[in-house]
């Protein structure tokens, strides 16, 4: 695309926004007091991840924060005693003897608080990577526990990316809540001498950290919504990079010389997405500027009323320098508390995103009926609509056809005509729009899925290369009692027993060559892996979209023969577009546009007129080949 042709793209194509997206409208009315009221849940919430994984560190890093408090308090008061006793009267020896006792205290509270220092970065830095994987984990959980329409839906792919970007930041939240707890420690310490040396100081110091306070808030809130405005082009860049340097499109990069324009492309997202970025960290700079000064002069006035205390006769020289210590102590607390708070703030954005997706599994937790069904004896859809969501049609519209145990029904029909919906809500992968689809009576809403799907065995148009072994990618790891015995009749029946064969430890040699030096298998080969794998299922019901067409005349004709055998204790739901495959089918329906426009059985379906026969006669049409003569053809083979 040239750069001209880019200019002309409407902007919010380039946005990369989907419909319905509402987490930039959320991001946008979180306010710091609604931040502050949540936080103490997703403080516990993290808490309770952390509790779940290792209870004692917890107990231990608690206990840490208090103990170090406690005696940087004591460390405070003991500065009190140690002056008094130094401006006292009397000679050096006698002074330095009596404050000996208060700077005894002061040492050992300085080398108490350094090795608390140390426990808790040991005891921190065992658990943070642990919450981390915990808080994976659970996000992990939750996808796999979604409707499989979540991942049509608008919308969930950004909450499941904000989520998992939560997840990122639940090791950070551990570290911010431990600046949290060691500052509000050192404040109370502080607060606390301060406090007993002039009530007035303490209000002043608060109000002079409030400016700072809110400056940083408010540019904690402008880098998060930098990022949230820029979520679909980091994701754009995301599957850039993932598109640009993995084996599967290497070929295509190459062949179609695609690199310069990748690479550009690319850059043009990145400055955009740098934009905004740049434009937050200005306003985040500005804040800072305003709070400082406005924090300066609070400040300002905290040492003025203290030297006003001191020259009024209403503090003693003793306090002073305590109070000068303590206030030392308090202001840097107090920042400290300020930072830590707005990093928390932060971090609580992106973990309110994570804890929601846990929580409603990005609003598509499977929630369905409870029933245990068996192998269907009869699949029967009533009236069946489905419309995509977001989408202005129904892919299937008034949709009604039975299928039975020991029976192939084959869907025909052009590119787009629902077949593959179709089979998906047969499967009860799906649940229906309106309609229903009935497992021998049972409405498949009314199945518990996981014990419905079970039932089924697939094998979809774009099938999982599985990083594991071959037996592992046969079985999806549910052996069946028949063990390897089994395995290997699925092989001889899909033809994928001459791949494991040639591999070099047969089922146990792992399918990973890319990453991790194992054997790759070719398009052809692997297809026929993933049909043992349906084969191997002790399913009710198998599907199958497009079974064979990465394979070999010899390897389909193997498929296609051995099918009948299968259907005899299965109902077997056939996806093709290869016509004279569907010969072998009890029935077929033709779909049109997402209804059915015909059915019958093979012979019926060619001899009359109709979308079938149409389809059929284009398939075996043989006058664009029977245009060249075999003189012709054999010259260019020469
Ligand atoms: N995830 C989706 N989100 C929105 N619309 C979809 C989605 N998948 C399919 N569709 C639409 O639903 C309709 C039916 O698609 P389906 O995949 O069922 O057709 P098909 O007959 O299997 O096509 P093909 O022969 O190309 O495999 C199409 O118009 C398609 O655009």
């Amino acid at each position: 695309m040239t750069e001209a042709a880019v200019s002309e793209v409407p902007s919010e194509e380039l946005q990369f926004r989907l419909d319905g997206d509402s987490h930039w409208e959320a991001g946008k009315s979180i306010t710091a007091r609604r931040m502050a009221r949540s936080l103490p849940r997703l403080v516990g919430r993290s808490l309770q991840l952390v509790w779940q994984v290792d209870r004692r560190s917890v107990i231990g890093l608690l206990g840490c924060q208090v103990i170090s408090g406690a005696s940087q308090g004591m460390g405070l008061l003991a500065t009190t005693g140690t002056i008094t006793a130094l401006i006292s009267s009397g000679d050096v020896t006698h002074r330095l003897w009596s404050a000996w006792p208060s700077v005894a205290v002061m040492i050992a509270a300085a080398g108490v608080r350094a090795l608390l220092t140390i426990v808790v970065t040991w005891l921190s830095s065992r658990l943070a990577p642990v919450m981390a994987e915990e808080a994976h984990l659970l996000m992990l959980e939750a996808s796999v526990t979604t409707e499989l329409a979540a991942y049509d839906s608008p919308g969930f792919g950004d909450r499941r990316q904000a989520a998992e970007r939560g997840a990122d930041f639940v090791r950070d939240l551990l570290q911010g809540c431990q600046d949290l707890i060691s500052a509000m420690a050192s404040l109370a310490a502080g607060a606390a001498v301060l406090a007993s040396v002039h009530p007035v100081l303490l209000p002043l110091l608060v109000l002079a950290a409030l400016p700072q306070g809110t400056a940083q808030v408010q540019s904690a809130k402008a880098a998060y919504l930098a990022v949230v405005r820029t979520w679909g082009q980091r994701r754009m860049l995301s599957a850039l990079r993932w598109h640009m340097t993995e084996a599967h499109t290497a070929d295509q990069v190459r062949a179609g010389t695609m690199a310069s324009f990748l690479l550009s492309t690319y850059r043009r997202i990145a400055e955009r997405v740098n934009a905004s970025e740049r434009q937050a960290a200005g306003r985040g700079a500005l804040m800072a500027l305003l709070g400082a000064a406005c924090g300066g002069l609070a400040s300002g006035l905290v040492w003025a009323a203290l030297v006003m205390l001191l020259a009024t006769g209403r503090i003693s020289v003793a306090s002073a320098g305590t109070a000068v210590l303590a206030l030392r102590t308090v202001t840097s607390s107090v920042q400290s508390l300020v930072a830590g708070g707005a990093r928390t703030f932060r971090i609580g954005m992106y973990l309110e995103d994570w804890s929601t997706f846990v929580d409603e599994a990005g609003g598509y937790r499977l929630c369905r009926g409870t029933l245990t069904p068996k192998d269907p004896e009869e699949i029967r859809a009533e009236n069946l609509v489905y419309r995509y969501e977001g989408s202005q049609r129904n892919a299937l519209d008034g949709v009604t056809l039975t299928v039975r145990r020991g029976e192939v029904l084959a869907l025909v029909g052009e590119n787009g005509s629902g077949k593959t919906t179709l089979s998906k809500l047969l499967t009860g992968l799906y649940v229906p729009t309106s309609g229903s689809v009935m497992w021998d009576g049972v409405d498949s809403q009314e199945m518990d899925p996981l014990a419905a799907w079970q039932r089924v065995a697939v094998v979809p148009q774009e099938y999982a290369r599985w990083p594991l072994s071959a037996r592992e990618n046969i079985t999806l790891g549910q052996p069946t009692p028949g063990g390897d015995a089994a395995v290997w009749a699925a092989c001889d029946a899909s033809g994928a027993d001459d791949v494991v064969k040639e591999l070099r430890s047969g089922l146990d040699t792992l399918l990973a060559r890319e990453w991790l030096s194992g054997e790759e298998l070719s398009g052809g080969q692997w297809q026929r892996i993933a049909i043992a794998r349906a084969f191997h299922r002790p399913a009710g019901l198998l599907v199958l979209d497009e079974p064979t067409a990465a394979l070999d005349p010899r390897a389909e004709h193997r498929i296609f023969t051995g099918l009948r055998d299968l259907a005899a204790t299965r109902a077997v739901v056939l996806v093709t577009h290869r016509l004279t495959n569907v010969a072998i089918a009890d029935r077929i329906i033709v779909l049109d546009h997402g209804r059915i426009a015909q059915q019958g059985t093979f012979d019926e379906l060619v001899e009359n007129p109709g979308l079938f026969s149409e389809l059929w006669r284009l398939q075996n049409d043989r006058s664009i080949p029977a245009e060249r003569t075999t003189d012709e053809l054999t010259k260019h083979t020469v």
